[in-house]
């Protein structure tokens, strides 16, 4: 995949919510386009619930273990049963709220990958750790997971910087164009030039266009403006007009 734009609904939505949705975004959502996919990562209870048409249903997280003894998780092998396209991996929420680790995060690409379930994974700063000037050092830690992977392998990484997330005031171009540069030869260093770099963090209408027109921004990973399919549709309309796709 070139490039992707990807709702998080994390942990909100019912089977109403979910109806609405697709019943307002499907029709908009054309005809796929090669390179190219929209989709939302809902919560488990959803992912079979309703018909998502051309868009990728994705899951928030997987279990960093085998099949087994381990009560209440959930395996790459039952996402895929249930048709999961992509996963997300080390959301902010889930590294500071659940004290998810680097070791982890690699356990759980590496349970998506061997599902054949596309996984993401997310990386990015707090506030401190920019303002003390370690967003590098930070983001290298974070990618540390990818060493699972080979040349070949099939993935994504999203930079959310953690006090841009649900704030409703994104990074500015310049400080996102600065960090997926950054990204994009540190992972072409290590073989992984190919790979998609997403941007999360306030992205809305009003700012997808300019956030799009960034060259090494490839998508996004909309948290609550893809809640509703009206401006989760805008924001895939611009992104796909700012790529000219
Ligand atoms: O996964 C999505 C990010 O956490 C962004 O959330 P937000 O768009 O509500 O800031």
């Amino acid at each position: 995949m070139n490039y992707l734009v990807l709702g998080n609904w994390k942990s909100n939505g019912d089977q109403k919510a979910l109806t609405a949705f697709l019943a307002e975004f499907s029709p908009v959502n054309r005809a796929l386009i090669d390179g190219y996919r929209t989709g939302i990562a809902v919560p488990y209870h959803l992912i079979q619930a309703g018909d998502f048409g051309s868009a990728w249903v994705g899951a928030q997280n997987v279990s960093a273990f085998p099949p087994g003894a381990y009560t209440g998780e959930i395996t790459g092998g039952m996402l895929s049963e249930l048709g999961t396209q992509f996963g997300l991996v080390g959301h902010s929420e889930r590294r500071h709220l659940m004290g998810e680790t680097v070791e982890q995060t690699r356990a759980k690409l590496e349970n998506l990958q061997q599902s054949g379930i596309y996984p993401i994974l997310c990386v990015g700063e707090t506030l401190d750790e920019r303002n003390q000037g370690r967003l590098h050092e930070v983001l290298l830690a974070q990618l540390a997971a990818l060493d699972i992977f080979t040349k070949d392998s099939s993935f994504a990484v999203a930079y959310e910087p953690v006090w841009a997330i649900g704030t409703g005031v994104a990074a500015t171009p310049a400080d996102v164009a600065d960090a997926h540069r950054f990204l994009r030869e540190t992972l072409a260093e290590r073989g992984f030039g190919h790979v998609p770099l997403m941007y999360g963090g306030s992205v809305k209408p009003a700012n997808a266009a300019e956030l799009a027109a960034i060259d090494d921004v490839h998508g996004f990973l909309v948290g609550g403006a893809s809640l509703k399919a009206g401006s989760f549709g805008e924001i895939d309309r611009a992104f796909l007009e700012a790529k000219n796709l």
